[in-house]
């Protein structure tokens, strides 16, 4: 077993920090608070937050291949300008269900950004429930749906081979698999490979690692796990500092680093007194195993 150091590298306590999205051009980490509306970038070197501020709730962001970033605010896929701070609408979604917003999303390997949708909590994990979808932006900017009935989309990623898309909607407790066409990027035969353990709690994000196994954030679970797809068995659980964990990433030199994000909203006072570092973000060293780098959107 690894011996994994934990270290709180970002102590402004997010609201909920989701979406981590390492960087390597610019040595920073990227994520979003997701409430507070915000696309931050720590810069690793410098230990510098940079912060844009959006006008809708932005649930996640990712590297394009153009420059810049696209991120999902509200219902709608942006094409976001880190130098002027503007936020330029490329697709909308969800038109009909005024109460919904975007939540986590990742591009894949070919360049599409996947990302589902979720009615707005009242309190962590309290919602309209099946309001949901998944959907994906294709570069030519046209947008497809893959299924509804979703009550909060959240971790994804893919196989190394790219033949297997991961998924979790959190209230199902179950990570997901689905068989994944690279060229047409269509999914089919959905199958659980994890269903979590009580205390292990709401799987949240999700990344994948060099060895093809699963990392997955514990909401309430105030752990990360490894998983391996393929038998469905855990393989190891790292603890961390505060129970709600919301995503996971690796980054850092060759991606030997794993980020990890967590939430404050929804806590009182007193858990709040003893977990002061609730909502900071995380930096899991000695793991012992790397992670690869993003995908950009080619759109
Ligand atoms: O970031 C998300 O995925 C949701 O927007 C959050 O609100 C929580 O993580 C969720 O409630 C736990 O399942
Ligand atoms: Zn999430």
């Amino acid at each position: 077993m690894s011996s994994a150091k934990i270290e709180c590298v970002l102590r402004e306590n997010w609201c909920c920090g989701e979406s981590p999205v390492w960087e390597e051009a610019s040595n920073s980490l990227l994520f979003v608070d997701i409430p507070a509306k915000k696309v931050c970038r720590w810069d690793s070197l410098s230990k510098q937050v940079q912060q844009v501020t959006v006008d809708a709730p932005v649930s996640s962001v990712a590297l394009r291949q153009s420059g810049g970033y696209v991120a999902t605010v509200g219902t709608k896929f942006c094409a976001l300008n880190w130098e002027d701070q503007s936020a330029v609408v490329l697709a909308t979604v969800d038109k009909d269900k005024k109460n919904n917003r975007f939540n986590d999303g990742k591009v894949d390997p070919a360049g599409r950004y996947f990302a589902g949708t979720m009615a707005e909590e009242t309190a962590p994990a309290v919602l309209e429930r099946y309001q949901g979808s998944l959907y994906s932006l294709f570069p030519d900017h046209h947008v497809e749906k893959y299924f509804d009935q979703v009550d909060i989309s959240n971790g994804l990623d893919w196989s190394l081979d790219h033949k297997i898309f991961y998924y979790i909607d959190s209230l199902s407790y179950s990570v997901d698999a689905f068989d994944y066409d690279l060229q047409t990027g269509k999914i089919s035969n959905r199958r659980s490979v994890y269903k979590l353990e009580k205390e292990e709690q709401i799987p949240d994000g999700m990344c994948i690692d060099v060895e093809g196994k699963l990392w997955v954030a514990c909401y309430n679970g105030g752990r990360v796990i490894r998983l391996d797809p393929e038998t469905g068995k855990r393989l190891q659980t790292v603890k961390l500092p505060v129970v709600k964990i919301t995503s996971c990433c690796f980054g850092g030199k060759d991606y030997s680093e794993m980020y990890v994000t967590s939430a404050r909203d929804g806590m009182d006072p007193e858990g709040l007194l003893q977990q002061p570092e609730a909502g900071g973000i995380f930096k899991i060293t000695g793991l012992g195993v790397k992670g690869i780098p993003p995908y950009p959107y080619a759109g």
